[in-house]
């Protein structure tokens, strides 16, 4: 097993343009008997400017490692960096400062707070950090979402694509390095799903975001550039440019090899790249 992340002295980044990267990345849940291994020394490269998508069957560790990588969550050992900043080993509050300034989330339950509207919601991040949101950029992300004329509306007086969509501008509006979407069309019909989905690419494409995240369905993770593939905590495969139709082939052989126990997965194939 890699040293726990608390005997190494946080070092630089291995170079390269990636927004996120682990090496060696464990997490186990638990003692002794009942110990869960989540993930098994995970190595992985988050290009920067780039759509990544994570899939794999239930309990594979995919939440796990989005919560590793963005800070959420500690790790058993291994390492972590967001850019050039390695985060295993920062303290708490250091933490807190950077996942605030850097990251970005998007859940499946969208977290709107019921009584401010929806540019309200968009700017709490901002607010709570006491930063002002740069007007331009604010005007960009709510013109690309299409919800200037949305503004005003609480959450209860939006659609579930609407809501996400303000969900989506909050993940945006601090122009954070990062975002991270747990299932961000879970919730939705699908031509909402396809709208979010849409507006996910289009913040990689047209806004140079970098955006991880995780999804159980080949059609969400076709409009990725790359899909990352987890089993048993260890990630097996990756696609580069994903057809919905190549995902589902993937992921059938995933749980063919896995079988119904889920006990055994398929060969790890060594360290993710790029
Ligand atoms: N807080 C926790 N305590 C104990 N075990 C946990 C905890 N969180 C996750 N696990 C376990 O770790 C493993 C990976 O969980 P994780 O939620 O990362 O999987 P996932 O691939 O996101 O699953 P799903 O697709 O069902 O959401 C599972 O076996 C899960 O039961």
């Amino acid at each position: 097993m890699p040293r726990p992340a608390a005997e190494h002295a946080p070092g630089p980044a291995p170079a390269g343009p990636f927004a996120a990267r682990a090496r060696g990345l464990t997490k186990a849940y638990g003692a002794g008997e009942t110990t869960v291994l989540a993930l098994d020394a995970v190595d992985v490269d988050i290009a920067r400017g780039r759509f990544t998508a994570v899939m794999g069957p239930s309990g594979s560790g995919k939440s796990t490692l989005m919560h590793c990588l963005a800070g959420l969550d500690t790790v058993s050992a291994g390492r972590v960096w967001l850019g050039e900043t390695e985060i295993t080993g920062l303290k708490d509050r250091e933490l807190t400062r950077l996942r605030r300034d850097r990251v970005g989330f998007m859940f499946q339950s969208f977290n709107l707070v019921p009584t401010l509207n929806a540019l309200e919601n968009i700017t709490l991040p901002l607010d709570i950090a006491g930063r002002r949101p740069d007007p331009r950029w604010l005007d960009r992300v709510v013109g690309t979402l299409g919800l200037r004329d949305r503004l005003g509306h609480r959450p209860a007086q939006l659609s579930g694509g609407q809501q996400q969509r303000v969900a989506c501008a909050r993940a945006l509006v601090s122009r954070p390095e990062l975002i991270f979407a747990d299932e961000p069309t879970g919730n939705l019909d699908s031509r909402a799903g396809l709208e979010v989905l849409g507006f996910l690419r289009g913040a990689v494409d047209d806004l140079g975001q970098t955006v991880v995240m995780v999804t159980h369905d080949p059609g969400a993770a076709a409009h990725s550039d790359a899909v990352l593939f987890l089993a048993d905590g260890r990630i097996v495969d990756r696609m580069e440019r994903p057809t919905a139709r190549a995902v589902l082939d993937r992921m059938k052989r995933l749980d063919t090899v896995r079988g119904p126990s889920g006990a055994s997965g398929p060969p790890a194939r060594g360290p993710e790249r790029g």
